[in-house]
């Protein structure tokens, strides 16, 4: 069902509790990306120029409902003020009679961010008294905050029971690109599947299942799918309890008439780190003292080419180790062939696919990258976003 939009609302003179993801990495104090703040500016900015009384909610790390100091949301308020060229007040709490004293300050147009909503412990508890103190400081509910529309906390999914709600542009923007993906492909469809653990990735392997024309698979993953072809993975990342279900898999990708692709050779070292010796094998000659940290080059070539005859690509999780040079050449190949791929739709899943894309400089090449990587994943499972389900039906 369709949700409603902010440009559905009245927006003038409303005080509007807008939830945004801002949690960003930092690093002492400084925000080391800021994509996630840019991406959800097109909202802030309507909003205000609407005449909205805008007042931000976002949580940042894990504070678990206590006050942090190192995860307060001022840094954020500062690279909002710059972005915008306009100030944007803070407050030091989430709600409450001093937030709302400092709303009743505000005129049309102004924004004010409130503090890391996870400071409260009724939070990530979804308490619905939390949600409707927060609920008690506006008039409309907006949810731009995709990257934690998965998650049913008192920001994200209680507070729109008590006020009427819509989505924000980012929002709209991040569920018509991947719904579109899985409901209306163009093809050939293929997806990449990468990152360390099969078990973080059943859902959305057995999910693309049904909708792809071609499954790659790459990085740590793989290792168990190796291994359950009757191939010997010697120190590569292994989960022994996953091998039926990688068969499983193998064997839904022949009943579905799905291509499924694995490496046909890797590059494996002798220890996890820059100045290891490693060499290039084929997945049948792993040697028993070495692991596999990243794909070959002809697993790279043939990748490649499937992506560059591909219509539509989603790619999550990478194929090697790419936070160590040594082993971000299968990554990069990966990422550069989407970037060539001049009639391919590509779009990244977010969290480490989407951070290596950046890591390349390649970030302005693909087609979508989500915002969103726990919560793009379970959309990719075909699971209903908490998130989503509690804004109001168009
Ligand atoms: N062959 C390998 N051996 C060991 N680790 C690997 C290998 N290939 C990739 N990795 C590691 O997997 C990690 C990424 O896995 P993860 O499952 O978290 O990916 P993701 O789904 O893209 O991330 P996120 O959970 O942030 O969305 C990276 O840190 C990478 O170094
Ligand atoms: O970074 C994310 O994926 C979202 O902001 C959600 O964060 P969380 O995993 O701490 O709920």
């Amino acid at each position: 069902m369709e949700k409603k939009s902010i440009k559905d609302l009245d927006l003038k003179g409303k005080k509007v509790f807008c939830r945004v993801d801002f949690n960003v990495p930092m690093e002492e104090g400084n925000i080391t990306d800021d994509t996630r703040i840019r991406a959800a500016l097109p909202t802030i900015q309507y909003l205000s120029e609407q005449g909205a009384i805008v007042l931000l909610a976002s949580h940042l790390g894990r504070p678990k409902g206590e006050v942090k100091e190192e995860l307060r949301l001022t840094p954020v308020a500062h690279r909002l003020t710059e972005l915008l060229g306009k100030e944007v007040a803070k407050a030091d709490e989430a709600y409450g009679d001093s937030v709302k004293e400092q709303v009743s300050k505000l005129g049309e147009g102004d924004i004010l961010l409130l503090e890391n909503v996870r400071f409260n412990a009724g939070e990530e508890k979804n308490d619905p008294e939390l949600a409707k103190a927060f609920a008690d400081l506006a008039d409309v509910y907006v949810n731009d905050a995709f990257g934690a529309a998965h998650r049913a906390h008192a920001s994200t999914e209680g507070i729109a029971k008590f006020l009427p709600s819509a989505a924000g542009f980012l929002m709209d923007k991040e569920l018509s690109v991947l719904g579109k993906a899985l409901s209306n492909p163009e093809r050939p469809f293929t997806a990449i599947i990468g990152g360390a653990k099969v078990k973080d990735k059943i859902g959305v392997i057995d999910h693309l299942l049904d909708k792809v024309d071609n499954l790659i698979i790459g990085g740590g993953l793989a290792y168990t799918f190796v291994k359950a072809l009757g191939h010997e993975v010697g120190k590569s990342l292994l989960e022994e309890d996953k091998l039926d279900l990688a068969r499983q898999f193998m064997e839904k990708a022949k009943e579905k008439g799905v291509q499924f692709y694995m490496p046909q050779d890797v590059i494996v070292a002798d220890d996890f780190s820059e100045n290891a010796n490693k060499k290039v094998v084929s997945i049948e000659e792993i040697p028993a003292d070495w692991e596999a940290l990243d794909i070959g080059p002809k697993t790279r070539e043939t990748y490649h080419k499937v992506i560059q005859e591909s219509k539509l690509v989603i790619w999550n999780g990478p194929m090697g180790v790419f936070e160590i040079n040594a082993f971000a050449g299968g990554t990069k190949a990966v990422a550069e062939a989407l970037a060539e791929a001049a009639d391919t739709y590509s779009v990244i899943g977010g969290g480490d696919s989407a951070a290596a894309v950046e890591k390349f400089g390649l970030a302005d090449r693909m087609s979508h990258i989500s915002t969103g990587g726990g919560a793009s994943l379970e959309f990719m499972e075909g699971k209903v976003l908490p998130g989503v389900a509690a804004l109001d039906d168009k």
